[in-house]
């Protein structure tokens, strides 16, 4: 696995989400803070996990990380530059060059559309070519995930479970990203099929020299795809390093519990 090339697509900076909650006490509103001051950077070409147990802030983490949720407070740069001052253009840049990657493909994809306008819409969107490129792009998307050309003729619930997370993963490359947020991507596929769509997205990243984001809840399953590893703890980030490190030498007491109720590999 490389190590991190460039400078940082996305940084962080002491980046906090707090939500207001009508249960902080008796008559008194209270505060969930989701994320608690995270630094946090991905570049092209490195992976970059992160684990925690449920409720630890990872999906609020990763809404930062593509734009969906504005932070409380902090800054989220993109190229180095503010992105939450960004204009129209920048807007337009960012949502190509960061993509997401949900759990659930099922509900993910919308069920009503074949699988090539499912692929065709980003670049409609983004008003990327015209019908025959666009076509020659789906075909081309289908192959790097694995499908083949005949998949863009059936819907989403036409095909196995693994197969609707390959074309989620192809809809998220529509765009040539940089970087991909993949957030607990595996965890509601069936077992059998984990490890290879793992697999695919590693490969993808090496082919294509992409960042990607690894979010799960199985610090088994990070350690798989991560070069580094980021451990988070109620909302903030307790550890974090090269992810040989974390695993072999962990300095952190949640990092060990968490090791230690690690069940194998991709079986949770
Ligand atoms: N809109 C919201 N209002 C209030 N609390 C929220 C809101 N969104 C998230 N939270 C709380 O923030 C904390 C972090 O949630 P988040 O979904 O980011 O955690 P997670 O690690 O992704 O968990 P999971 O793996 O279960 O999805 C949780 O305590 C959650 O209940």
């Amino acid at each position: 696995m490389s190590a991190s090339t460039g400078s940082p697509v996305i940084e962080l900076r002491d980046v906090k989400v707090h939500h207001r909650t009508r249960t902080g006490g008796l008559f008194r509103p209270g505060t969930v803070k989701a994320v608690n001051g995270v630094d946090f950077t991905i570049s092209r070409g490195e992976t970059v996990g992160i684990v925690g147990e449920s409720g630890c802030g990872k999906s609020t983490l990763a809404s930062v990380l593509v734009g969906l949720q504005a932070p409380t407070s902090g800054q989220v740069l993109f190229h180095g530059k503010p992105a939450i001052k960004r204009n129209a253009a920048m807007r337009k840049e960012f949502g190509r060059s960061v993509s997401v990657v949900f759990q659930d493909p099922a509900t993910a994809l919308n069920p009503r559309m074949t699988i090539q306008d499912i692929l065709t819409d980003p670049l409609q969107v983004h008003g990327i070519g015209n019908a025959a490129s666009r076509a020659a792009k789906v075909r081309e998307l289908l192959a790097l995930v694995g499908l083949p050309a005949s998949a863009a003729e059936v819907t989403p619930s036409q095909v196995s479970g693994g197969q609707r997370q390959r074309v989620a993963i192809a809809r998220a490359l529509a765009l040539d990203p940089d970087i991909i947020v993949a957030d607990e991507p595996t965890s509601a596929l069936d077992v059998s099929v984990r490890a290879q769509v793992l697999n695919l997205l590693s490969d993808l990243k090496t082919q294509l020299d992409l960042g990607m984001v690894f979010i799960s809840h199985d610090i088994q399953t990070v350690r798989y795809v991560s070069d580094r590893i980021c451990v988070m703890y109620f909302g903030e980030i307790v550890e974090e390093g090269p992810a040989a490190q974390v695993f072999d030498n962990p300095t952190n007491d949640y990092t060990r519990k968490l090791l230690g109720a690690a069940p194998s590999l991709l079986h949770t």
